[in-house]
């Protein structure tokens, strides 16, 4: 369960408590008020709480709640207290100076998610179920009533409700402002875990994550027995290029190529850049077989296109090795490299892979 959902519990735990200690107050209230025990519809208003409060317990629970707009449902289970006190006074309209505070009590709990609107909202649902009980006390117990008495008792209430209201505002822009810096401080942290993983010059994935990406490759190969082949591909006499153009065409070859990589493999496979001219393939999926028509077709790719802004030829050499269950990634890249040299040794320009399996020669 995440933290978020804990904690909302936690609250509503706390709530239900304080409500619960509101009724024991009331039991013993109208114990001493009217030296006997609430009548039935007090039993029937605690069960009623309680399957609500249950029902709610539950809905946050089964992360059913968290889909919706308001995880916390601190509205409607505000709005079930304070209809909860109201009711015990309308049973009990001389406990109403206990019964009142609980009405105050349960406030704060917006803090943590109301606006100043909805706390607004919230006051004006209270003063109305005030006013409601006040009603019912005239019909049920006038004599209880002074007008004046009771004036300003509810000029107190609305008093109170309204410095609830005004903290509750500011706590919401506090909680408002800390939302964005943290969502500010996520977005950061996001690009700044891309930028430690890409290669800047040609946006492909660097070294660091080729390396990591394998090692879970590696793990997926033994556990589900999925072959894959790591291939070196390396441009042939690149430092020429460097020499004759600069090193500013010298960018723009390996840019062109790494993208001619990228768009030559499928999703699931990788293709990064190992440093300097050198990149890696990881083709998932394959066996050495198969992946020796993906790499000549790249081969040849390669040798169609023409480079950066002045036209150039480039060729590539390329080694490739096919993962043996239960070695170590740096293996698998350790012969990959070794059937690159080979490549390299037999004349460049051409795709050599394990077991000798030269497969052009130009
Ligand atoms: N422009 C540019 N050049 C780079 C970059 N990284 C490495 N190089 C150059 O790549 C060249 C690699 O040269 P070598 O390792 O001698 O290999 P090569 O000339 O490609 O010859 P072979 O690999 O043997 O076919 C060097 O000139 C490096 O300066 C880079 O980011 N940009």
């Amino acid at each position: 369960m995440g933290q978020l959902r804990k904690d909302i519990l936690r609250r509503h735990s706390l709530a239900a408590a304080g409500v619960l200690l509101f009724s024991i107050l009331y039991y013993v209230g109208f114990g001493i008020e009217y030296g006997a025990s609430p009548n039935a519809w007090f039993g029937a208003m605690v069960s009623l709480y309680l399957v609500v409060h249950g029902i709610t317990v539950w809905y946050i629970y089964s992360g059913r709640a968290m889909e919706t707009s308001d995880p916390s449902m601190t509205m409607p289970v505000m709005a079930l207290v304070i209809l909860y006190m109201s009711g015990l006074m309308v049973l009990a309209p001389e406990l109403r100076g206990i019964m009142i505070l609980g009405y105050l009590n349960i406030m704060p709990f917006g803090v943590f998610r109301l606006s100043g609107r909805g706390f607004v909202g919230i006051s004006l649902f209270t003063v109305v179920c005030y006013s409601l009980v006040i009603f019912s006390t005239h019909y049920s117990a006038s004599e209880l009533l002074v007008p004046e008495f009771e004036v300003v008792i509810g000029v107190a209430l609305m008093t109170s409700l309204l410095v609830y209201a005004f903290i509750g505002r500011e706590f919401f822009i506090l909680r408002k402002a800390y939302g964005e810096k943290n969502s500010e401080l996520r977005r950061a942290l996001a690009r700044i875990e891309e930028l430690a993983v890409t290669d800047e010059l040609t946006g492909l994935n660097n070294r660091r994550y080729l390396l990591k990406t394998l090692e879970k490759q590696r793990a997926l190969s033994i556990r589900q027995e999925i072959p894959f082949v790591v291939a070196f591909i390396d441009i042939d006499y690149f430092k020429r290029v460097n020499d004759e153009y600069g090193h500013r065409i010298g960018d723009q070859v390996l840019a062109e190529l790494a993208h001619l990589l990228r768009v030559s493999v499928r999703e699931i496979d990788l293709a990064a850049r190992y440093g300097g001219e050198e990149f890696v393939l990881l083709l998932s999926g394959l066996n050495l077989e198969a992946a020796s028509g993906v790499l000549e077709r790249i081969r040849v790719s390669v040798e169609n296109h023409r480079f950066s802004e002045v036209d150039l030829e480039q060729r590539v050499s390329i080694g490739g090795a096919e993962y043996h269950p239960d070695e170590a990634s740096e293996d698998v890249l350790n012969r990959a490299d070794r059937m690159l040299y080979e490549a390299k040794r037999l004349g460049r320009n051409q795709v050599y892979l394990e077991g000798a399996q030269q497969l052009s020669l130009h």
